[in-house]
């Protein structure tokens, strides 16, 4: 391996990102010489480094890569003869969709026909390279026609320490470049989730509430929107948000019973709504933070003042239940509260990859569905005994945290039933690898034969 290490790579250009990339390499034990326009007057270059033109550079090694910009690849041709048989890599990235008819990687296998263009690294950036990769680019997917093109790309790319996501042929590489103008890529479906559930909870609260004391008592209570409203609707798209981090898991745990086998993949979507559970749960988080910033508010509100005043005249009996009720239902939605916030920051990268992986599943998992528990004991105190008075159901509607309940408290059945002995027995042997076989054992090969 140490002879591996050694390795020569060239590097096209003497940008930012063919320095970056240079230096890493370096680093990580690789030789890198430059193929450059100006091998005299290029600028800094990372120490060790060596440059020549781009002739000399590409007979040296076996595998370039060229970070230079499309529109400078004309220049290649020149290069063709020392490029031939070569693996060349094309890093490059387009500043907006659909700007060329065919993908940067298919034009320069077009222009070098007799090297093996393979698609790789347009999703790190110099930046992240210099910075030590965080998470969200430490992901690098590759395509190319020649496989052991391929392979010796996958190798450098690991030594990277990047993860590689093999997309196939050349031919995908037209959307491999459009992977970086994608902003907030795993963002977008929990945010869609997010938005959605606020606008649904806001107009259905907004009117049973408001509109029906409007209607049917004749008041306006308007004034209700911008702290009331809101501080229901906040508390409700959490606890949804974050039964629908767990959801998935459990869904996975019944295909898997169901199979009898964990070799097979699970359908697209679910793979999808996996990979942003983080997003969802942070997002949840966010709104349980908002929910706590409201209630933290409502003693000071002029509205709540106000009837207090009211009810000093009067004289209250006190009602031990209601005092243990209040408490519980505080309590246990600090206590929620805590996990949640504790959940959050073990899901920050920099936390997670201090974790080993037992540590981080048992508090995603084990102290995950705990906060599920307590968050959504939480609601049913709230609910209280008001689950069964008729009262509550204005125009026949049952109340928005009623509806809320409905997703979290299916997760946690199901999860009830995952960890019953007998259950949690197969879904053990089926995760060590085990198979059911049998007659529906046909279509249950594994994934990796
Ligand atoms: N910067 C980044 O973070 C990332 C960049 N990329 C891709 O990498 C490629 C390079 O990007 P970047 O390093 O930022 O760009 P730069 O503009 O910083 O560098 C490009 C280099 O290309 C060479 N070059 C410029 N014009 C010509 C020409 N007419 N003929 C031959 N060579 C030329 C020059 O090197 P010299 O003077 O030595 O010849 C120049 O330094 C692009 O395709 C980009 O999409 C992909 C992912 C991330
Ligand atoms: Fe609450």
């Amino acid at each position: 391996s140490d002879l591996h290490k050694r390795e020569l790579l060239c590097i096209f250009g003497t940008g930012d990102l063919g320095r970056s990339l240079g230096q890493r390499l370096l680093q990580t034990g690789y030789r890198v010489v430059y193929g450059s326009r100006r091998p005299h007057s290029c600028g800094p270059l990372p120490p060790g480094a060596q440059v020549m033109s781009h002739t000399e550079a590409a007979q040296l090694a076996a595998v370039v890569i060229v970070c230079v910009h499309r529109e400078h690849y004309d220049f290649m041709e020149e290069v063709a003869p020392q490029l031939k048989g070569k693996v060349l890599v094309d890093v490059s990235n387009n500043s907006k969709k659909g700007l060329y008819p065919e993908s940067n990687a298919e034009f320069l296998q077009s222009l070098i026909p007799a090297a093996s263009v393979v698609k790789a690294f347009n999703t790190v950036s110099a930046w992240s390279l210099q910075n030590g990769p965080s998470d969200a680019h430490r992901q690098v997917f590759l395509c190319g026609d020649k496989a052991e093109a391929k392979q010796a790309v996958r190798e450098l790319a690991t030594r990277l320490g990047l993860s590689v996501l093999d997309r196939g042929s050349l031919s995908a590489a037209r959307e491999v470049e459009d992977f970086p103008l994608q902003l907030f890529p795993e963002w977008r479906l929990p945010l869609c989730i997010a938005t959605g559930l606020t606008a649904f909870f806001f107009f259905y609260l907004l009117i049973r509430d408001v509109i029906y004391a409007y209607v049917e008592q004749d008041k306006d209570i308007s004034f209700r929107i911008m702290v009331s409203l809101a501080n229901k609707v906040f508390p409700i798209v959490s606890l949804i948000m974050l039964s629908l981090c767990y959801l998935p898991g459990v869904m996975a745990a019944i295909l898997q019973l169901y199979r009898g086998t964990k070799y097979r993949r699970f359908p697209d979507w679910l793979d999808h709504w996996m990979l942003c559970r983080k997003q969802l749960g942070l997002l949840a988080l966010g709104f349980a933070f908002l929910h706590v910033l409201y209630t933290l508010l409502i003693p000071i509100r002029y509205y709540v003042r106000y009837k207090v005043t009211i009810r000093e005249n009067k004289t209250a009996v006190f009602d031990t239940t209601s005092a243990w009720r209040t408490d519980s239902y505080f309590s246990v939605g600090i206590l929620g509260f805590a996990l949640y916030v504790l959940l959050g920051i073990t899901s920050l990268p920099s936390v997670s990859n201090a974790l080993s992986w037992r540590e981080f599943s048992f508090v995603q998992s084990k102290l995950g569905h705990l906060t599920l528990l307590l968050c959504t004991l939480h609601t049913y105190l709230y609910g209280w005994n008001k689950f069964l008075r008729p009262s509550t159901y204005k125009w026949c509607t049952p109340p928005g945290y009623m509806l809320c309940l409905v997703v979290p408290s299916v997760v946690l059945v199901l999860k009830l039933l995952m960890v019953l002995p007998c259950v949690d027995r197969s879904l053990g042997r089926i995760r060590q690898g085990w198979e059911r076989t049998g007659p529906e054992g046909e279509g249950t090969k594994p994934l990796m034969a």
